[in-house]
């Protein structure tokens, strides 16, 4: 296991902040991310979570702000940034006609790694992931899990230092779900930097050390996981936070007779 040096930024954000329209889907985020922890971002649905990440890995241009990966600006020295991260992105557009290892021949290729590299790495990856019984199988062809994987499978194919995960576990079955926090645990204890979006807070308290929460474009709660969960679990503490914001639940449905 490396030393782990938390004096280390991995991701910066200062003041990203981004509206469609007369949307403002993210006022103005700052947030840090040491280098070896493991971050979770959580927040209702719209909150700006998917928008923020992309901001923040170069996918999104935001209106203001910056952020910077390892002291490398994202948007001003977006190659060298890209090389650092791996990004698993909201809504990921895959090149549906390939097979999961071509898909994996083709980003690695793009990437600049040797062949022999990527043909072992892509190898592992298949195998961990379960993705190697379906060796035929076109991306199109794919379960909504399945895209999930080779999505995170090409996201670490070039061993970056800070992985960047949309909700990389949604829709991804226990048994690969287990595997994936196993091996993202094993990355961060290696010096390896996790930031990932999720909206089971289980998981979150269970594998960040780290936690922020964004409601309607805006941080309302950042610091350790024991601080933000302030002594009365995740959940609860995420429900106080959205507040107003959930439905009342107590006359249901008067429609919903069976
Ligand atoms: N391309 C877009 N055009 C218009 N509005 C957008 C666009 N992308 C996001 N939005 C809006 O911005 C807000 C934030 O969206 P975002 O996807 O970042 O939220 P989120 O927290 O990731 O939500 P979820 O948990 O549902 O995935 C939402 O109101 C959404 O409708």
């Amino acid at each position: 296991m490396r030393t782990v040096r938390p004096d280390v930024v991995a991701l910066r954000i200062e003041g990203l902040a981004r509206s469609f329209g007369a949307k403002v889907a993210v006022e103005a985020v700052d947030l840090e991310v040491p280098r070896g922890s493991w971050f979770g971002l959580v927040g209702p649905n719209g909150a700006g979570k998917s928008t923020t990440l992309a901001m923040a890995t170069g996918l999104l241009r935001p209106d203001s702000g910056r952020a910077e990966v390892f002291g490398v600006d994202v948007w001003s020295r977006r190659a060298d940034a890209q090389r650092l991260l791996g990004v698993l992105p909201d809504g990921l557009a895959l090149p549906e006609r390939l097979t999961g290892r071509e898909l994996l021949r083709f980003t690695g290729l793009l990437r600049g790694m040797a062949p022999a590299d990527v043909e072992r790495r892509a190898g592992d990856l298949l195998g961990v992931l379960g993705l190697d019984d379906a060796p035929r199988t076109l991306v199109a062809e794919y379960s909504t899990g399945m895209r999930k994987k080779i999505g995170l499978a090409a996201a670490l194919l070039h061993a970056p230092r800070l992985l960047v995960l949309d909700e990389p576990l949604e829709a991804v079955d226990p048994v690969s779900a287990a595997t994936i926090k196993g091996l993202l645990r094993r990355y961060v204890d290696d010096g390896g930097t996790v930031v990932f979006s999720s909206h089971v807070m289980a998981v979150v308290e269970q594998v960040c050390d780290r936690v922020a929460a964004i409601v309607d474009g805006r941080v309302v709660a950042a610091g350790t996981t024991a601080e933000v969960a302030a002594g009365a679990g995740l959940e609860a503490r995420f429900v106080s936070l959205v507040g107003g914001r959930g439905r009342r639940i107590e006359e249901g449905l008067p429609w919903l007779r069976p």
